[in-house]
C-alpha cells in the first residue's frame, strides 16, 4: 500500500482465523490503522487482496463489507452528535448484516444494555465524554451484526474497573462466535484478551504468535518497547 511515492505496507500478509482475538501492537506510524483501512475498504490496496470467510472482497466498498460482516470502530470516534445514542446505534442496526430476528429496535437496545449504555439512550450522541463516545463506537460496530469486528485503539484513558469491564466485553463478544483484530497501546488489555499477538512496524509484521512470546522476541523489543538492538 502506498500513498504516492511513500510506501506504508509492504508485502503485509496475515491470515485471521474464526473465533481468534488477535492483537496487532507496534509504534506509531507502524501502518496499524492503514491495514485497518485496507480491511474495511476505506483505502484499496495498490496490490494485493483482501478475502473474508472465503469471498474476495476487495472490490467491494465499505458499506458493502460492512453488510457481510465486517465492522470497525475508529480511533477517533465520530458519532452523528446531532442524533441520540439509541439514534446512532439503530442506523447501524438499519445498515449493517442485521440479525435474524430482523428486529432492528430490539438489537439496538440488545446492543447498548450489553455495551452499558442504555441509561444514556435518549442522549445526544454529541454531548457524551470520550469513554462513553468510544462505547458508542463499539455499540454501532456490534449493531451490525459482524462477524468480525476491527477494534482501533477503544482502550486508552480507561480506569482499571472501565479497562475490566472492557475486557469482559470483548469476551463476551468473542464467546458469541465474532472474530476481533485489536490494534490496541494499552498491553495490559491485549495480554488479557488476545488469542494470538502481531507486532508491525515500518510496514511490515515483525513477529505473530502467542502474546507471551510477541511480547519477549528481541525484534519487538527493540522496535515497540524502545529496548537497546
Ligand atoms: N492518507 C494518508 N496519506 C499519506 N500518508 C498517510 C496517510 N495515512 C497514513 N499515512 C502515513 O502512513 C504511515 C502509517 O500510518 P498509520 O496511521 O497506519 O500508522 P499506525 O501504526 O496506525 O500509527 P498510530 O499508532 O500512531 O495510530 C504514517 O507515516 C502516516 O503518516
Amino acid at each position: 500500500m502506498a500513498f504516492g511515492a511513500f510506501k506504508v505496507l509492504d508485502r503485509v500478509s496475515l491470515d485471521v482465523f474464526g473465533g481468534e482475538i488477535v492483537g496487532i501492537l507496534g509504534p506509531n506510524g507502524a501502518g496499524k490503522t492503514t491495514f485497518m483501512n485496507l480491511l474495511t475498504g476505506a483505502y484499496r490496496p495498490t496490490t494485493g487482496r483482501v478475502h473474508v470467510l472465503g469471498e474476495d472482497v476487495t472490490h467491494l466498498a465499505t458499506a458493502d463489507r460492512c453488510r457481510r460482516g465486517i465492522a470497525r470502530t475508529h480511533q477517533v470516534p465520530r458519532p452523528f452528535g446531532g442524533m441520540t445514542v439509541f439514534e446512532n446505534v439503530l442506523v447501524a442496526a438499519r445498515n449493517g448484516r442485521g440479525d435474524p430476528s430482523g428486529d432492528p429496535v430490539g438489537l439496538a437496545w440488545q446492543v447498548l444494555e450489553h455495551t452499558g449504555l442504555a441509561g444514556v439512550a435518549n442522549r445526544k450522541a454529541g454531548s457524551l465524554g470520550l469513554l462513553d463516545r468510544k462505547r458508542l463506537e463499539l455499540s454501532r460496530a456490534l449493531a451490525t451484526g459482524p462477524r468480525v469486528v476491527l477494534l482501533d485503539e477503544i482502550g486508552g484513558g480507561l480506569t482499571d474497573a472501565e479497562a475490566d469491564r472492557l475486557v469482559a466485553l470483548i469476551r463476551d463478544i468473542q464467546r458469541d462466535g465474532v472474530t476481533i483484530v485489536w490494534i490496541e497501546h494499552i498491553m495490559r488489555l491485549l495480554t488479557e484478551c488476545c488469542t494470538r499477538m502481531i507486532c508491525m512496524a515500518g510496514g511490515a509484521v515483525i513477529a505473530d504468535g502467542l502474546p507471551g512470546d510477541v511480547i519477549d522476541a528481541p525484534a519487538v523489543r527493540t522496535a515497540y518497547f524502545g529496548a537497546a538492538a
